[in-house]
């Protein structure tokens, strides 16, 4: 752990959390911390809406993440930044999290965010393609390739074996590099792209729907990670209308998700199943 004797907290780079902390355990984590989450009360977890700040001058955004695990006994705090139009070479994404002593409130430790972000989302997503795919899914789909098309490609082939991962970015030769990367194939259509793909992961910048719903196989699991902006699209109304839409905090959905504020899939008028009948299905599956 990279720590500065110095200072009465340590501080643990990117570097180290990615030699601590693996992908298929993370998963695991991530399953029990989102079983905590909807158990509400019961789970013991305080973890309010995050607050976004935007910054307009900039066009930039800067979340603010307090939570508490009584469960795990645990107190922080996750600072992040996202710049959709970055400059070259910096993230568009950056993080810090803060760790505290949950008795004194004292700091003990500063984690670079970025990483545990990458990963954490990730994880996230295989936890939720785990509960919700109904049989052995065949090819996978990332629509999007940065950070976190990357992170996907390896969090969501943990627990699935596809014979098929495809890449589509709006970018031909970053969707490559990815590619090459990730051990993917590159798609140079999107329709092509999504054709038959079991799992989809929206992972872009995007603020127009990108993903059509008629560009879908009936029962594909769409993992949507962009567009957590309430003014940002990744997704058509035709997807969000005709899907069973499952959400890890109905609030927090109702706030930031553009495809759902945008396109008035609520929980409280939903056609379809929503988060809260779904509730019971999802907490049984990541018992598994
Ligand atoms: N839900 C969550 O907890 C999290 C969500 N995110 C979101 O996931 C998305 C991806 O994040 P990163 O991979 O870290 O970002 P990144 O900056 O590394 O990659 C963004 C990708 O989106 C593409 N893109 C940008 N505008 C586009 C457009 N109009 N149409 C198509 N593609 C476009 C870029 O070419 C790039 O491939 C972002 O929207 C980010 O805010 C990221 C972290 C956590
Ligand atoms: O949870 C997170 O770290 C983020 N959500 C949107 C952008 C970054």
């Amino acid at each position: 752990m990279a720590s500065n004797c110095s200072l009465p907290f340590v501080y643990i780079s990117g570097e180290e959390v990615r030699r601590l902390v693996g992908m298929a355990e993370l998963i695991e984590e991530m399953a029990r911390g989102l079983r905590w989450v909807s158990e509400r009360d019961e789970g013991g977890v305080v973890q309010p809406v995050r607050t976004v700040v935007r910054v307009d001058k900039y066009c930039g955004n800067l979340g603010l993440m307090p939570a508490y695990s009584s469960k795990s006994d645990s107190l922080g705090a996750k600072l992040v930044t996202f710049y959709p139009h970055q400059i070259e070479g910096v993230p568009s994404h950056q993080a810090i999290v803060i760790v505290l002593d949950p008795r004194t409130g004292t700091l003990q430790a500063i984690v670079d965010g970025v990483e545990i972000t990458n990963m954490r989302t990730a994880a996230a997503s295989a936890c939720a393609a785990r509960a919700l795919l109904q049989q052995a899914p065949r090819v996978l789909c990332i629509v999007g390739s940065g950070v976190q098309a990357r992170s996907h490609a390896e969090a969501l082939r943990i627990h699935h074996s596809f014979s098929e991962v495809r890449i589509w970015g709006r970018s031909a030769a970053s969707a490559q590099r990815c590619a090459d990367e990730v051990r993917a194939k590159v798609s140079l259509s999107l329709p092509d792209a999504l054709r038959d793909a079991d799992v989809v992961v929206a992972v872009t910048l995007a603020t127009e729907p990108l993903i059509r719903g008629e560009w879908l196989k009936t029962g594909a699991v769409v993992i949507s990670v962009g567009a957590c902006h309430s003014d940002w699209r990744e997704l058509d109304d035709d997807v969000m209308l005709n899907s069973l839409v499952t959400v890890d905090s109905c609030d927090a959905a109702m706030k930031e998700s553009g495809d759902i504020i945008q396109s008035g899939v609520s929980p409280s008028n939903s056609q379809r199943p929503n988060c809260v009948s779904c509730r019971q299905r999802y907490l049984q599956k990541l018992e598994k």
